[in-house]
């Protein structure tokens, strides 16, 4: 038998192997939170979309919210400006809530877009203020005492989501591309962390799956282990002792919230792995940390 022989049944195993996801999966939605971090490198990014486009050409709705953080910090240093991050949160000033609306709803998302149609889907790049789809609050973060609220700026958190617009693009099967801004009730921005706006999307379209594409293989222990499953107590502990800490903190609470909302399959994946997406809905190959709702 040639090796090309053995290669070619190889790969026709592999194919046959998403079989009986792409029937499980078929007709539902998949909320994918692309990750700042997981953007960096252009064969990663192009792998990305191919994925998405071959998740929505099998019949699976692919949603993808996307974050930027890196990329803001890029351009807030060009016009000297920090970034600063309290509880994986981005003090939000004026100027930098401009900054933050333009390379998220600009750069980043129309990136993003062009990358997915140049691959053959018909991708549609949204914020959260289109058709005033992600109402956002303001958000205080714990300080100190119980009473203690810590004011940071512009940066909100998700007080409802109108699925309608997202359903609608489903329906004619575009793909929606979300930046995590939301608006106020005067139309005003609010920087919101993407994690949260996929979390709380997910919820709301009554997704299968969540999937948070980050730049680690998952959630790691304090030696640097993988914890391939999470339970809330587990979670508990690992805030407590600090293993746990920075970006990670929101996109365990908004992996959390969503499986206890009913969203049957919450994982945290390696954004840097090639082809990552596929591996995790359409093959037995288990990446990264699921979190489970108990
Ligand atoms: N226990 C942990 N396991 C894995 N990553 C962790 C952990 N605690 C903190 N982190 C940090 O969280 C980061 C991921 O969050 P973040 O930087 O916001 O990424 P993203 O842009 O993908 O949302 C990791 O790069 C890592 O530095
Ligand atoms: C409030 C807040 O922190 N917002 C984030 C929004 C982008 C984001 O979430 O990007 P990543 O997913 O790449 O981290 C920020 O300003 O960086």
């Amino acid at each position: 038998m040639s090796t090309n022989h053995i290669g070619g049944q190889e790969k026709a195993a592999i194919l046959a192997e998403a079989l009986p996801y792409i029937r499980s999966f078929a007709g539902k939605t998949v909320v994918v939170k692309y990750g700042g971090n997981a953007m960096t490198d252009p064969a990663l990014k192009e792998g990305f979309a191919r994925d998405v486009v071959m998740l929505k050409l099998v019949g699976i709705n692919p949603v993808v919210v996307h974050g930027g953080g890196p990329q803001i910090n890029d351009l807030l240093s060009r016009v000297g400006k920090q970034g600063e991050f309290i509880q994986g949160m981005r003090v939000t000033d004026a100027e930098t809530m401009d900054i933050v609306e333009m390379v998220l709803g600009g750069l980043v998302n129309k990136e993003i877009v062009s990358l997915i149609n140049k691959h053959g889907g018909r991708a549609v790049g949204l914020t959260g203020k289109d058709g005033g789809m992600i109402k956002a609050s303001k958000m205080f973060l714990k300080g100190a005492t119980q009473e203690d609220l810590v004011d940071i700026g512009q940066v909100g958190e998700v007080a409802e989501i109108d699925p309608e617009l997202v359903a609608l693009l489903d329906t004619a099967d575009f793909i929606p591309v979300i930046a995590p801004v939301g608006v106020g009730e005067n139309g005003e921005a609010y920087n919101i962390n993407a994690d949260l706006v996929a979390g709380k999307l997910a919820e709301t379209l009554n997704a299968e799956k969540l999937i948070l594409m980050t730049n680690t293989p998952g959630v790691l222990d304090k030696s640097g282990n993988l914890l391939t499953g999470l339970t809330p107590a587990k979670i508990d502990a690992l805030v407590e002792d600090g293993t746990l800490s920075g970006g990670m903190l929101p996109k365990i609470s908004s992996a959390l919230d969503a499986a206890r909302a009913g969203v049957p399959s919450v994982h945290i994946i390696d954004g840097r792995v090639k082809h990552a997406l596929l591996l995790e809905i359409l093959t037995d190959v288990g990446v990264g940390t699921m979190i489970r709702a108990k």
